[in-house]
């Protein structure tokens, strides 16, 4: 589904990402862990197209998408649910969702009902002000979003931080019925180490914009990737 080959990335003259590869597979979870400052956001961001990247590969079911803008990675079907969530607060959530429509031809333009099945609080609350919702609210609105789009790949950044143990559960729950189904390939990156784990099938880690650890479900070794984790 996804891969992603060789990707450097640069701000300015300092290099944040340093050849880091990334697989992702329909129907599995792949945990992006890493300290603070590692390049974990960067590596979201050119993905979705939300920064250029210097030199390496994108592709999707195996289609380079060479460097895309990000409306050509959500064409792609590339979602990105970005760190801080980025709804609009003067929105409804309807029209939060809307704005999801935007990447899709106008045949494929609604908001599936399985959006509400997903997320019940968003039916309740289909008029609020995005501004007005909590932050768990906002986070759920902003991967409900994200779906609208109806993407392959869906990007999490860290959807759990700052968020109260209950939403964070509901998130978790979401997360795994969407495994389940086995459509979407969903990266998911993440500093809550329990709440990771306990999704992952695949875990990758960064340490100073590069790849520092990986295993796959069954080889995935607590200690070893606390470990990894902490550098
Ligand atoms: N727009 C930018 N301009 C310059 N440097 C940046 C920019 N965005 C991020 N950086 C730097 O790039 C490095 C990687 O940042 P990035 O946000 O990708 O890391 P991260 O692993 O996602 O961290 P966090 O967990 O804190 O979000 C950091 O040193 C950061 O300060």
């Amino acid at each position: 589904m996804l891969d992603v080959t060789d990707l450097t990335l640069r701000y300015g003259q300092s290099q944040v990402l340093h050849g880091v590869n990334l697989s992702a597979r329909a129907g599995e979870v792949t945990a992006v862990m890493g300290m603070n400052g590692v390049g974990k956001t960067s590596l979201m961001k050119a993905i979705a197209g939300r920064h250029p990247f210097r030199s390496g590969r994108i592709t999707v079911d195996g289609r380079d998408l060479g460097h895309p803008s990000a409306v050509e990675a959500a064409r792609a079907g590339i979602a990105y649910v970005p760190q801080g969530r980025e709804v609009f607060a003067l929105l409804s959530v309807a029209e939060n969702l809307q704005t999801g429509f935007a990447c899709l031809d106008r045949g494929s333009r609604a908001v599936p009902d399985r959006i509400f099945d997903l997320f019940p609080v968003l039916a309740e609350m289909r008029n609020r002000r995005g501004g007005d919702l909590s932050g768990g609210q906002q986070q759920q609105l902003a991967i409900a979003r994200a779906l609208v789009t109806q993407p392959r790949v869906l990007l999490l950044d860290e959807p759990t931080e700052g968020i109260q143990p209950s939403i964070i559960k509901d998130i978790g729950r979401v997360i795994s019925t969407l495994r389940e189904e086995g459509e979407i390939a969903i990266v998911l990156v993440e500093q809550y180490f329990d709440f990771a784990v306990g999704l992952a099938d695949r875990v990758t880690v960064l340490t100073g914009g590069q790849v520092s650890y990986t295993a796959e479900k069954g080889g995935i070794e607590r200690e070893a990737l606390l470990g990894a984790v902490s550098l």
